[in-house]
């Protein structure tokens, strides 16, 4: 086989797969995304968009700084107070990148921006050098590319690259383009800009249309070297590229597209179950690669072909994207020392704080369940690492339910350091324990979504639940995940509504009104 090219991996999970409504995380979960996404060894992680908060802000900051491997980026408008704070998020982290986008559609410079294709022109030019006073590495997106006029965007991208930049990246960013005219419009681009090899020519698409993946892959076809993407697909709208298919895609059909990625493709699954525990985006079960089904053969002419050769029917085997039957890993009986080994060994370093915390978690869990799961550690340290500060936990629920009974709840809750007791009742045993919470802390959030999962198979597997809630225009998602799904839901209400309290103590300085009373 020819030599392959090498296609660069830009993750976005944590910039336009957080614009995703309700995917937004906080500042520690950023970072723990960040750590499995420069274990699943992608080139760069767009970490933020600095400017635009300061949670965003300081997960760009932190991310820049505790996260080894991967280039870390921050978005910017095309702006000198945007790049400015991009560089002060960045600035000390051993490979950055500041990445600084201007639309090039009439449309856009008519309507939103309010400018001529000149001025846009001059402006685009005039950040890229200001980028470039801050850092060597500098991408450009002239955005809604895909509707842009062709010969007004090469010459853009000719004077962004004169100007400096190493990255000029083609955004489809209303999902409008079709494989074949956005592969030709790479062509054009690598035909008709003159220095546009002396650049990589990167694509970001958008699925309005289900086809990000399918342009992207057209693009890899006519020479774009860098593809924008997220893990399971979220983003703004109908989502972005998806990660997993684009590596997966190039991985099995490598020798069709004469290229292939760096990316260590045994952690996309993990990675693919902590973005969706994390964002509360659940994935679909037949979505190709990391869906429940993905790899689930049910008909019998199928299961007869696997057993006789597996090749009869598998395009991909299971183990490469990190799918392994899950191993019972630990018992009652194991020990801090075997724990911790064991969550080395599944990539989770934890401070001795955490580790405490993680095992206690476990040790509870193993009470309760006789064979713990790898499935099941992820989930406790997930839980445990993404902890912000609380200001209302559970202290006990006891709920009564059953045919002719009103659903009852029993709750006690420590709110602001505080013991707190309440009786309350529901439809069902679940609305009675998110009515007596909301009864106790005084929240008007508005429940958007409410999921369950069963982490590992068995009556006494690990429940898994996610909710989103509503407050003030602000979307969180909130986990928690017990044996016992009435308290695993419990514990989501109050994850999630401690979110809502961190969000609040951010925002305009703490000045919204904060609903935990
Ligand atoms: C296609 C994409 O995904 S782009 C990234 C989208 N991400 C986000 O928007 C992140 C969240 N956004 C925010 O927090 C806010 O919008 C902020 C902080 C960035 C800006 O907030 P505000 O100052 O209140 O402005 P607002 O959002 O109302 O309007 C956007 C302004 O930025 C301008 N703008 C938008 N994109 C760009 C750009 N690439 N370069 C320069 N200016 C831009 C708009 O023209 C508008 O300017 P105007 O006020 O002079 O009309
Ligand atoms: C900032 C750019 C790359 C973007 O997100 C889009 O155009 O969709």
């Amino acid at each position: 086989m020819d030599s392959l090219r090498m296609i660069r991996i830009f993750d976005t999970t944590l910039r336009d797969g957080e614009q995703s409504p309700g995917a937004s995380m906080n500042v520690e979960e950023k970072v723990m995304v960040a750590k499995q996404l420069a274990r699943l060894g992608v080139d760069v992680i767009e970490a933020g968009f600095a400017y635009s908060s300061p949670g965003d802000f300081e997960a760009v900051r932190r991310i820049a700084n505790e996260v080894e491997g991967p280039t870390i980026c921050s978005l910017a408008r095309a702006r000198p107070e945007d790049i400015d704070r991009a560089w002060e998020a960045l600035k000390g982290a051993p490979k950055v990148r500041i990445h600084t986008f201007l639309s090039t559609s009439d449309i856009h410079l008519k309507h939103q921006f309010r400018m001529t294709r000149a001025e846009a022109k001059r402006r685009a030019v005039e950040m890229v050098h200001h980028a470039r006073s801050y850092v060597e590495d500098v991408e450009f997106s002239p955005m809604d590319a895909s509707r842009s006029d062709p010969e007004y965007l090469y010459e853009v991208i000719e004077a962004v690259i004169a100007a400096g930049a190493g990255t000029v990246n083609i955004p489809d960013t209303v999902g409008y383009a079709v494989p074949w005219e956005f592969g030709g419009l790479i062509r054009g681009i690598r035909e008709r800009v003159p220095n546009s090899a002396q650049a990589v020519i990167s694509v970001h698409c958008h699925n309005d249309l289900g086809l990000a993946v399918a342009n992207s892959l057209a693009a890899i076809l006519e020479g774009a070297g860098q593809v924008e993407c997220t893990i399971n697909g979220i983003g703004e709208r109908a989502g972005n590229t998806s990660l997993e298919e684009i590596v997966m895609g190039l991985r099995t059909r490598r020798a069709f597209y004469g290229a292939d990625t760096r990316v260590n493709t045994e952690e996309i699954l993990k990675a693919s179950r902590l973005v969706s525990k994390i964002t509360g985006m659940i994935v679909q079960p037949n979505k190709a690669i990391v869906g429940a089904n993905a790899f689930a053969h049910a008909s019998g002419i199928h299961q007869d072909g696997l057993l006789k050769d597996k090749t009869t029917y598998e395009i991909m085997r299971p183990e490469s994207i990190g799918l392994v039957d899950s191993k019972m890993v630990m018992g009652k009986l194991s020990g801090r020392h075997a724990f911790r080994q064991r969550l080395e060994e599944l990539g989770y370093r934890l401070s001795d704080e955490e580790l405490n915390q993680a095992f206690e978690r476990f040790k509870r869990l193993a009470d309760q369940k006789k064979d713990i799961y790898e499935e099941d550690l992820e989930s406790i340290v997930s839980d445990e690492l993404a902890k912000i500060a609380e200001r209302v936990t559970l202290r006990s629920l006891h709920v009564e339910s059953g045919t002719n009974q009103q659903p009852t709840a029993t709750i006690e809750l420590s709110l602001d350091g505080q013991v707190v007791k309440q009786t309350g009742h529901g439809d069902g045993p679940v609305d009675a324990v998110f009515r007596t919470m909301a009864a106790m802390t005084g929240t008007k959030a508005k429940l958007l979504m409410y999921a369950v999962k069963a982490i590992t198979g068995g009556t006494d597997a690990l429940g898994e639940v996610s909710v989103r809630l509503e407050e003030g225009g602000r979307v969180v998602s909130g986990h928690g995940s017990d044996t016992d799904i009435i308290v695993a839901s419990g514990r989501a209400y109050l994850n999630a509504l401690n979110k809502l309290a961190y969000w609040a103590s951010k925002d305009a300085a703490g000045l919204q009104k904060v609903s935990l009373i």
